[in-house]
């Protein structure tokens, strides 16, 4: 049974829509990542299963049971927020047992659970400090020491590491995999971050206008996205989209080319009912660079950003399309050379014009 199930869940604010019917389960020991752009719904749908906010219609069950009407205390959830909302006149120790002091819990009860707390978060030594003492990354620990201790069934987090530096957002991001590995919990995590999404998740859920794009494991959604918008938000730099013209179809596959392009099959995966017009999604990553007349797309260099590691081409295609281009060795190109790049057809993506394209990041 999953732990957590959502069915047909709707949110609407007056006249105004929010979430348009979610379907989800969440299994025992998940690590489950909301993404999606901002304003699509990702805290609305996280705050309804916390019960922060009302469920406007269908259900949400957590181990079974429906519990719509239930208030957030009584679900088995605990959940870590962005802002630490950790109380600056009490100790570390005060802050960690504040659930259980308030729920009557005895001294050797709190001392126990505040322990083991701190043990699994190595803060042992920040307990008799109070918060004005702590860097943000320990102010955070202390908020998911007090969610530990309450020994939630579920975790939920809302952009919990967004106020840190990037150091510091890389250690707690660490941190949390560790977490969730050590609890054996179930945890539902919303981010901005694509790489806190594909490192931590077991599964992500895309996002778009209070409605789910598509779900599944992070490789899942980079090598097989199920639309256009997928395609487009998950990956740096953004999946490159050419205009093409389809000329033939069959059953399985599908030739495209365009002024840039020269004629390639790829497979069409029924989203191209028959020749016409189609978007062929190219990653900058599955690329390379050939001499010019040799390739199967043409174009001139604007730019090239060498990072040591890789460069990054930005051309301009025979086409007028902009195109970006990695490749994992340092390369110089002129600006205005001549380009010719190749690519495996089987690691390009073809889907029906029209589809709104995510914005890119
Ligand atoms: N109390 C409210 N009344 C009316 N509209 C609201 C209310 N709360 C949220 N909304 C709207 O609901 C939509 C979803 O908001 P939500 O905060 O869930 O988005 P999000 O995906 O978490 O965005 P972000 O990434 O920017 O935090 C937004 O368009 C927002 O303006």
């Amino acid at each position: 049974m999953a732990t957590l199930k959502l069915s047909n869940v709707k949110k609407s604010y007056g006249a105004v829509d929010v979430i348009k019917g979610v379907d989800l389960e969440i299994e025992h020991g998940e690590f489950v990542v909301f993404v999606g752009p901002s304003g699509c719904g990702k805290s609305t749908l996280l705050r309804m299963i916390s019960g922060l906010e009302d469920i406007t219609s269908g259900t949400l069950e957590i181990g079974g049971e429906v519990v719509n009407d239930k208030p957030p205390k009584e679900r088995g959830i605990a959940m870590v927020f962005q802002s630490y909302a950790i109380f600056p006149h009490m100790t570390v120790r005060e802050n960690v047992q504040f659930g259980l002091t308030i729920a009557g819990a005895s001294k050797q009860e709190k001392e126990e659970k505040v322990a083991e707390a701190a043990r699994v978060l190595q803060m042992e030594h920040l307990l008799d400090r109070r918060p004005s003492q702590l860097s943000g990354g320990q102010r955070q620990r202390v908020a998911i020491g007090r969610a530990i201790v309450r020994k939630p069934k579920v975790f939920l987090f809302d952009e919990p590491l967004s106020n840190l530096d990037a150091a510091l957002r890389m250690d707690m991001r660490m941190e949390i995999g560790r977490l969730h590995d050590t609890l054996d919990a179930t945890m539902i995590y919303v981010t901005h971050d694509q790489v806190e999404a594909m490192t931590l998740a077991d599964k992500i859920v895309v996002l778009k206008d209070g409605l789910v794009m598509q779900v599944g494991t992070p490789m899942e959604l980079f090598h097989e996205p199920a639309n256009l918008f997928v395609a487009g938000f998950l990956g740096a730099p953004s999946m490159n989209f050419l205009d093409v013209d389809v000329t033939e179809r069959d059953g399985t596959f599908a030739k495209v080319a365009n002024a840039a392009l020269d004629p390639i099959t790829v497979a069409h995966k029924g989203r191209i009912d028959g020749p016409g017009k189609g978007v062929l999604g190219i990653r900058p990553q599955h690329v390379s660079a050939v001499e010019p007349g040799s390739g199967m797309l043409h174009g001139k260099v604007n730019m090239t950003e060498r990072l040591g590691t890789e460069t990054v081409a930005n051309m301009t295609l025979q086409d007028g399309s902009t195109f970006i281009a990695t490749f994992d060795e340092d390369k110089i190109f002129q600006q205005g050379e001549s380009i010719d790049l190749v690519f495996s057809p089987e690691q390009a993506h073809l889907f029906a014009p029209g589809e709104m394209k995510s914005a890119a990041h």
